[in-house]
């Protein structure tokens, strides 16, 4: 049977509205059937309800786009071998599936619509378990890594500095998945911030949030010696290896870690490209990077670092949010740019980006799956079925 993106489509937006419920339903039905996969899942579900239905909007969205659902679908197999997940769970979480979909689909649940949902999953379990059992041959399901270096840049950030085991292949401008000890099973995204080096080191800058569980950990509650888990790399905010149009990097926050990662890999190439590094903070205590930033600046002079100050109206450089700052800065015809930050900066910057006339394909952002952007084409990070 072909797959009906049609008709999914039709039966999944008459429970987009009730999405909350729906997962919660879902959830408690796959656990009262199979108690013993709750064991998979994290302590607390809330973030997990929101990843599935965001996974599967995702999917639902680009089934009639093979290519990208076949990337997405691969790289969740792939990242889904950290919880355990096994060929023989598949089943369960589609026959939950149906049942939520039966549920709460209700008048568009028809028997065409249940055969092309069976279909649809069958299509993705199988993308996902293929990818990962290929995945299994050469890489382990996590990594062991050692915090070899832990610096409190303020009290609420740490950058930090881990060495795996094993080898981690990443690009730079990817993320990786963290799990720390103090809260098994639960795992959150940061960027690398360093292009890869031989050493293999791995550094991470980390904001402790409000009620973060994870970046509380890894700021206030980890050490030199200690040990993290870190998933697979992901993300698709990397560089063309054989682009050499010029850089625009636009960083929000901590969200500079990927982009000091791709002006890192761009340095390292060895091609002339100017790179401009704009760099918003609040305030000049926020700009805890800048030292580096400025001897990466003076190593390679293509290289500007731009901060600009959106809670300093005295200060005399740029000031403002970082996007209102673009304009005036440069003309940035003929330039690929990249936006990483808080997911508001990033829907602002990418407008404004549009409004200078820059082409949408050559503006890259990776948004976060906690920030549940509404925009379609964006990528997202791990998420579990
Ligand atoms: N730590 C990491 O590896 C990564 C973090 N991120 C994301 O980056 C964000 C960093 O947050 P914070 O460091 O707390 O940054 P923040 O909230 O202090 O913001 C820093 C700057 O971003 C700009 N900005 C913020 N909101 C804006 C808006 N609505 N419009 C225009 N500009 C705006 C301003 O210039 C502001 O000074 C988080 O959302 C995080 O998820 C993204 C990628 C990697």
């Amino acid at each position: 049977m072909s797959l009906e993106p049609r008709i999914v489509k039709e039966s999944f937006n008459r429970i987009e509205p009730d999405g909350e419920k729906a997962t919660a339903y879902f959830y408690g039905r796959l656990f009262a059937e199979n108690p013993r996969l709750r064991a998979l899942f994290p302590p607390a579900m809330d973030l997990q309800r929101d990843r599935l239905f965001h996974a599967l909007t995702r999917i639902v969205w680009s089934l009639d786009s093979p290519e990208t659902l076949s990337a997405y679908l691969g790289q969740l197999g792939r990242d889904h071998r950290k919880f355990g997940v096994l060929r023989e769970h598949y089943p369960a979480v589609g026959d939950a599936l149906i049942a939520t979909l039966r549920r709460f689909a209700a008048d568009e649940w028809t028997p065409e619509a249940e055969a092309a949902w069976r279909e649809a999953y069958r299509t993705a379990a199988a993308i996902m378990v293929d990818s990962a059992e290929q995945d299994a041959a050469q890489s382990p399901p996590w990594w062991v890594a050692e915090v070899v270096e832990h610096d409190r840049r303020a009290p609420d950030l740490a950058v930090i500095t881990l060495r795996t085991a094993q080898p981690l292949p990443y690009r730079a401008g990817q993320y990786v998945t963290v799990q720390t000890a103090r809260w098994p099973r639960v795992w959150r995204p940061y960027s690398i911030a360093n292009a890869p080096r031989s050493d293999g080191l791995l550094r991470l800058h980390v904001r402790a949030v409000p009620g973060g569980w994870v970046s509380g950990a890894l700021v206030r509650h980890t050490r030199q010696g200690d040990t993290v888990s870190l998933g697979p790399a992901m993300g698709t905010m990397t560089l063309d290896p054989d682009g050499d149009r010029d850089l625009l990097l636009v960083a929000g926050g901590t969200g500079l870690s990927p982009l000091k990662a791709i002006a890192e890999q761009v340095i390292m190439a060895g091609r002339r490209r100017d790179v401009h590094l704009v760099v918003g903070a609040r305030t000049e205590r926020d700009l805890y990077d800048l030292p580096d930033l400025r001897l990466l600046e003076s190593s390679y002079p293509s290289l500007r670092v731009v901060p600009v100050l959106s809670d300093e109206p005295d200060s005399d450089g740029p000031r403002g949010p970082v996007s209102d700052a673009l304009e005036r800065l440069h003309d940035w015809d003929g330039h690929d740019a990249y936006v990483s930050g808080p997911a508001d900066m990033i829907r602002r910057t990418v407008g404004e980006l549009q409004r200078l006339g820059m082409p949408l394909e050559r503006v890259h952002h990776d948004l976060l799956e906690a920030d549940k952007l509404a925009v379609p084409s964006v990528p997202a990070s791990p998420s579990r079925l």
